[in-house]
């Protein structure tokens, strides 16, 4: 009946012709089911000069499309005597076959994931119970529940026991929850457990080579290659320092001049960038908000301050994303995260463990090439314009030119230095401060800055955004915050703060700390690369190489045992008289040991100064569609608020 009804409505209206793009004859393309036409049936319609009242053919492009293809076939079935049947008896058989075939296979890829189950039985490690196909991991099929609740489930379910076991897919993983073998595993015996579990490293676009991907004596090169630029000390550069001033004029923005003669250490360089993008941040919103704008979404917002951030520190590129919100550095920017937290990328992230020489032979890479190649000719002209023009700017670009030529080095810090920096940063290790001769190639360095870009703004942009969610629910903080950040404010005469004032402000380090205790990374994990005795209470068990393990660090943050009343936001936890307190293998927002995160000294500069001049211009206040209590959305990576985080500013007097 449609078939005719559609027929009688179009053939009173129109002539039918074929175009220069009609496949004639036509061909039919493969599927197993149906008989489809291999190019589609181009169709000229031209209108009917005849006096019937006209059927309007609905003006929806995908109605138009898809009906008049549909009724085309036929059409031409009709008119050219040709019969297209349907499959009929072979149709149903093929599809039987490809029924038994899904079947076998389904069952072939359960008998496969499954050989392991009995790993943990038999070294008597209590463990969670494996499901069909997902193992222990049903929680990346079903997304029902965040990742916190997910790891919190896992801990709790054996809350005794040192260690466990689960099983992601059909690979047996330890999960490490006593903060004594946490310690001995990521620091002590580190050497057993150098890499990540997932080998991405083998990913051919530039992300395989990022230093978080990288393994064995190849990351720790790289490590130590890109250490200098994350010190507070200097670090010998063989440049001699002329003093740098952002251009950023027009908005008369104060910061301070760095000093000729005295030349400042990477990070408080790479701060005084930072600091310019924090003030014209605040005052774009300033400006929003006379114009009577004052509710935004924050993570949404905080991200063009972290891509900003970014683009100045690590790649040398000024951008208001805030004003300009179609720049292609932010665009890029947010279509990277899209295809990092879709769902096809984590499959391939668990494909590559899994079957990694599958992968690699299909070259499957995690980012499409557009992207690789947006990013690698943004950099690597970058990088030939500064050396043609002998273009000195103290950002990343500038620290992995000087790498390539061999003319950066690790210098201790000094206590003092150490001193400064707030309670959450993790020190480099004896990896890091090695000195490196690997000559490295341009794709190399240019995947550090994307890792840079990456890391840099995405899981920044997330913390801010749960600071400020806090801050809002909690305003005898954001009081006291303020309170701190006024005497600060009047202590600089209303000018720019500098790193060593930002950095010692006592309760903002508290804030920045709890809000990383309370919404850390879900997990981290680390590949044995050499078998390993493992020994606690009366227990000896190997870890064999090619094993790994978790760190279930959100849900040790969100164990009372270590933290009283966990889901409170209670910067107090982290005041000089208690923060002696805190055992380090139970803090563990960076991670631990020499593969922690490189950039926290970044991040954290990051969190305060955005922090700092909002909280110093802006009350945060809940609108009504903020979401309390917050709740998270599924993501195995990181912790996002499910309904984002929607702020009110108000301007403070
Ligand atoms: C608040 C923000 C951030 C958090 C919570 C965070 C957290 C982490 C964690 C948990 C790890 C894994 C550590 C381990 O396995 O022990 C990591 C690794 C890493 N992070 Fe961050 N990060 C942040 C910001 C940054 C920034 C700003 C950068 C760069 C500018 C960065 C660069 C990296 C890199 C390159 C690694 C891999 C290190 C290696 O494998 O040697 N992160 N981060």
């Amino acid at each position: 009946m449609e078939l005719k009804t559609i027929l009688y409505y179009l053939a009173l209206n129109f002539n039918f012709e074929p175009t220069e793009k009609t496949q004639i004859p036509l061909k039919l393309k493969y599927n197993p089911i149906q008989f489809i036409p291999e190019k589609g049936v181009w169709v000229k319609f031209t209108p009917r000069n005849t006096n019937h009242p006209r059927y309007c053919v609905k003006e929806d492009r995908n109605y138009k499309k898809y009906k008049l293809r549909r009724a085309n076939v036929e059409l031409l079935s009709i008119t050219e005597h040709v019969s297209y049947p349907t499959m009929g008896t072979f149709g149903h058989i093929n599809m039987w076959v490809l029924l038994c075939a899904i079947v076998v296979i389904i069952f072939l890829v359960e008998k496969y994931l499954s050989r392991e189950y009995d790993y943990f039985e038999k070294k008597g490690i209590p463990f969670a119970k494996p499901r069909f196909i997902v193992g222990s991991r049903s929680d990346f099929v079903l997304r029902n529940k965040s990742i916190l609740e997910v790891m919190k489930d896992f801990y709790n379910e054996f809350r005794n026991d040192k260690v466990s076991g689960l099983f992601d897919f059909g690979s047996p993983v330890y999960v490490i929850r006593d903060p004594y073998l946490i310690k001995q595993l990521g620091v002590k015996d580190f050497d057993h457990f150098v890499d990540h579990k997932f080998l991405l490293d083998a990913d051919p676009s530039l992300f395989g080579r990022a230093l978080f991907n990288l393994r064995g004596q190849k990351w720790r090169d790289m490590r130590a290659t890109l250490s200098p630029a994350f010190t507070v000390m200097d670090a010998t550069d063989g440049n001699s320092y002329l003093g740098y001033r952002p251009i950023i004029i027009s908005i008369g923005l104060e910061f301070p001049l760095v000093n000729a003669i005295q030349k400042p250490s990477k990070m408080r360089q790479m701060f005084e960038l930072m600091n310019v993008v924090g003030q014209q941040f605040a005052n774009t919103l300033m400006q929003q908000t006379k114009k009577g704008e004052h509710s935004f979404e924050f993570r949404e917002l905080s991200r063009k301050f972290t891509v900003d951030v970014i683009a100045t520190c690590a790649l040398g590129i000024e951008v208001n994303s805030f004003e300009n919100p179609h720049n292609d550095f932010h665009q890029f920017a947010v279509n990277m995260v899209g295809h990092f937290s879709s769902f096809l990328a984590m499959l391939k992230i668990v494909a590559y463990s899994f079957i990694p020489n599958l992968m690699i032979k299909l070259k499957v890479a995690l980012f499409p090439e557009e992207t690789t190649k947006y990013f690698r000719s943004a950099i690597t002209e970058t990088m030939k314009i500064r050396e043609e023009k002998s273009i000195v700017r103290p950002d990343l670009i500038n620290v992995l030119m000087q790498a390539k030529k061999g003319k950066l080095s690790y210098e201790a810090e000094k206590d003092a230095d150490k001193a400064v920096d707030g309670f959450a940063t993790v020190e480099e290790s004896h990896v890091g401060r090695a000195t490196v001769t690997r000559t490295w190639e341009d794709d190399d360095l240019v995947a550090q800055c994307m890792i840079f870009f990456f890391a840099g703004f995405e899981s920044v942009s997330t913390k801010i955004s749960f600071m400020a969610y806090e801050l809002m629910t909690n305003p005898d903080c954001q009081a006291k915050l303020q309170e701190e950040i006024d005497e600060m404010h009047q202590k600089v005469d209303g000018k720019a703060v500098t790193y060593d004032q930002i950095q010692r402000m006592k309760y903002m380090d508290q804030v920045v700390c709890e809000t990383l205790r309370k919404w850390p990374s879900p997990a981290i994990d680390r590949l044995c690369n050499k078998d390993f005795q493992l020994e606690y209470d009366d227990k000896k068990i190997t870890i064999e190489e090619g094993r790994s393990f978790y760190i279930p660090v959100a849900a040790i943050h969100h164990d009372e045992r270590y933290y009283e009343n966990p889901d409170k936001f209670d910067p107090e936890r982290f005041n000089e008289e208690n923060r002696g307190k805190i055992d380090p293998g139970t803090y563990l927002p960076f991670g631990i040991g020499p593969r922690n995160c490189i950039g926290s000294r970044f991040a954290l500069m990051e969190l305060k100064t955005i922090l700092y001049y909002l909280a110093l211009n802006f009350h945060f206040e809940p609108t009504e569609k903020t979401q309390i209590p917050l709740k998270l959305k599924y993501n195995p990576v990181q912790l996002i608020p499910e309904k984002g985080v929607w702020v009110k500013f108000t301007p403070r007097k």
